[in-house]
């Protein structure tokens, strides 16, 4: 038998991201190891239901005396559930499992595992409810509610008593967690089928789900927390996903090492070219964000009638001042000083609160075809990029592009917020190849593309950082790490993990409400000590 081991193993180009897959990329896994590692599917289940219970435990609590409605359905995600609730019953839990399906109907395994709750739990701790009063009766008592309904299975819409049990919990809004997927949502496209359960936690099996990352996924899920149930890696290798979930441990490993002899030319200096009158902030939040994340030097050009103010904002950055418009922004003129600036820096970082004025728009529309440093461009960067994408491809190396949707939809001119936002993961991904760019496409699970197809997902990140200067943020992190000398794909996966961790340090600290990007830069540090972050 293959001995079981943690997921992924092998030190793929793709380190140690974890593979997102789809529905059947799960049931091909599911079965290899059933028929080929020996490991029968009722160990699979147990496993699963086992760390159900271990997530339980660590977000809610101690279980005993807590009182647990289980709703399951006919398949095996229904058989999950029966897991769970033999175990939490262990844990003297008070469980009450919702049988959603006559029990003939049950799949063989779920069956199995009905038994031998029946067996401990006896028949008063299984009830049958047949419509949708007696279900929320139930579940208005409960402390949480584990949704073990409809996993990957979900092939059509839910109708009948199924729906009514969905509505049911969302209507209850007691803490509730999804056991693989929240029931009604599509494993694959993150659709709703019919209606789909609001979780706060989604405890998911062997490898992520592409649904819970895209679509109406994003709301439904909650925390998203992944049980390893033994799934060798050669297998999970096999399939070669090309959509990968960062981890803490990618991003820790792709920062660089502090070396005892080394001295701040080792660790890179950014050139950051920012800001306008009125948008000097922006330039100060990329400068200060490419420090924190560890930056040996820092140097901002802006236009020069802001340079004092920057001066005066800024300690450790170092300012440059650069020819400007009679509106105070960068002017056409200032391209060599602008182009000798980039060549005497490791990375360059242009884009926060350049404005479009026209003769700027020029300007960068110029810098971006003739730099040749490594780049990354943000935006007003972008805007003047607004329907011109086809010059990203005479950029002279790869650029890192890090738009937003609305940015996004500007890039390409027939896309639009919405349409971007309906495919986030097709959309940059498609962007990534088509112009050979890196994309981090920002907002709600950020997603980063790669010139070559393969992308990943970020699951750090909050609502708290929808707050103006998050971005300028980012870019600087992105441009610091450039400095260091990290690859562009190590680059924009690591500052956007770090930066979405700086985010969640900053809303636990000061709410989602009230936190601001100066408190997302401060945590920065915090987020990269080595300790461990739930
Ligand atoms: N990933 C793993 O390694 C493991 C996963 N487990 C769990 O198993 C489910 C998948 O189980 P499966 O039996 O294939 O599917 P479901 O339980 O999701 O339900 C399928 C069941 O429901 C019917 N169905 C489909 N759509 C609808 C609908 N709209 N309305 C009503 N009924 C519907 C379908 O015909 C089937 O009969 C996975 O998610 C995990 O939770 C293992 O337990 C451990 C290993
Ligand atoms: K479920």
């Amino acid at each position: 038998m293959i001995p079981r081991r943690r997921l992924p193993q092998t030190g793929t180009p793709r380190g140690t991201m974890i593979p997102i897959v789809t529905a059947e990329q799960m049931r091909l896994l599911d079965d290899q190891t059933i028929t080929q590692a020996h490991v029968p599917s009722l160990v699979l289940m147990e496993r699963a239901g086992a760390g159900v219970v271990t997530q339980l435990e660590a977000l809610y609590g101690p279980m005993a005396g807590k009182s647990v409605a289980i709703l399951c359905g006919k398949g095996n995600n229904g058989g999950d559930g029966f897991v769970v609730a033999r175990l939490l019953r262990r844990k003297k839990a008070r469980v009450q499992v919702l049988l959603l399906t006559p029990p003939s109907e049950l799949s063989r395994d779920a069956k199995t595992m009905y038994q031998r709750f029946q067996r401990t739990a006896g028949q008063a701790a299984v009830t049958r409810p047949v419509d949708a009063q007696g279900l929320q009766q139930r579940l208005r008592t409960s402390d949480l509610v584990v949704d073990a309904i409809l996993g990957t299975g979900l092939s059509t819409g839910v109708t009948g008593l199924y729906r009514d049990a969905i509505e049911a919990i969302n209507t209850a809004a007691r803490p509730t967690v999804a056991v693989d997927l929240p029931s009604g949502l599509h494993a694959d496209s993150g659709a709703i089928l019919g209606a789909a359960v609001r979780a706060d936690l989604t405890v998911t099996f062997g490898l992520p789900k592409v649904g819970l990352y895209c679509g109406a996924g994003i709301e439904c899920s909650g925390q998203v927390r992944l049980v390893d149930i033994g799934i060798p890696a050669p297998f999970v290798d096999a399939i070669g996903s090309r959509l990968l979930l960062l981890t803490d441990r990618a991003a820790r490993t792709a920062l660089p090492a502090r070396r005892p002899s080394s001295h701040k030319g080792t660790y890179g200096h950014v050139g950051i070219i920012a800001g306008s009158v009125g948008k000097t902030g922006a330039a100060a939040m990329a400068a200060l964000a490419a420090l924190r994340i560890g930056t040996g030097l820092v140097t901002a050009a802006v236009p020069s009638s802001v340079n004092d103010v920057l001066e005066a904002k800024l300690l450790e950055a170092m300012t440059l001042p650069m020819p400007e418009t009679k509106a105070r922004t960068f002017a056409r003129s200032g391209l060599d000083r602008l182009l000798a600036f980039a060549g005497a820096r490791d990375a360059v970082a242009i884009g926060p609160g350049l404005t479009t004025h026209p003769e700027t728009v020029e300007l960068v529309q110029e810098f971006v075809k003739r730099v040749d440093k490594p780049c990354v461009l943000d935006a007003d960067a972008l805007n003047a990029l607004a329907g011109k994408a086809s010059l990203l491809t005479e950029c002279k190396r790869p650029p890192i592009i890090t738009p937003h949707p609305g940015e996004m939809a500007r890039l390409e001119a027939e896309a639009t917020t919405q349409s971007v936002n309906e495919d986030r993961l097709g959309t940059a991904t498609r962007f990534a190849r088509e112009r050979g760019v890196f994309v981090i496409l920002k907002g709600a699970r950020t997603v980063i593309a790669r010139p070559d197809g393969l992308a990943a997902i970020c699951p750090t990140g909050n609502p708290g950082m929808a707050t103006a200067g998050t971005g300028d943020a980012l870019t600087g992190m992105v441009g610091g790490l450039l400095a260091q000398g990290l690859s562009p794909w190590d680059a924009a996966c690591t500052a956007t993990y770090f930066h979405g961790l700086a985010g969640d340090l900053a809303a636990q600290q000061f709410g989602q409400a009230g936190m601001i990007t100066r408190d997302l830069i401060r945590q920065i540090p915090h987020a990269l000590a080595p300790i461990t972050h739930t």
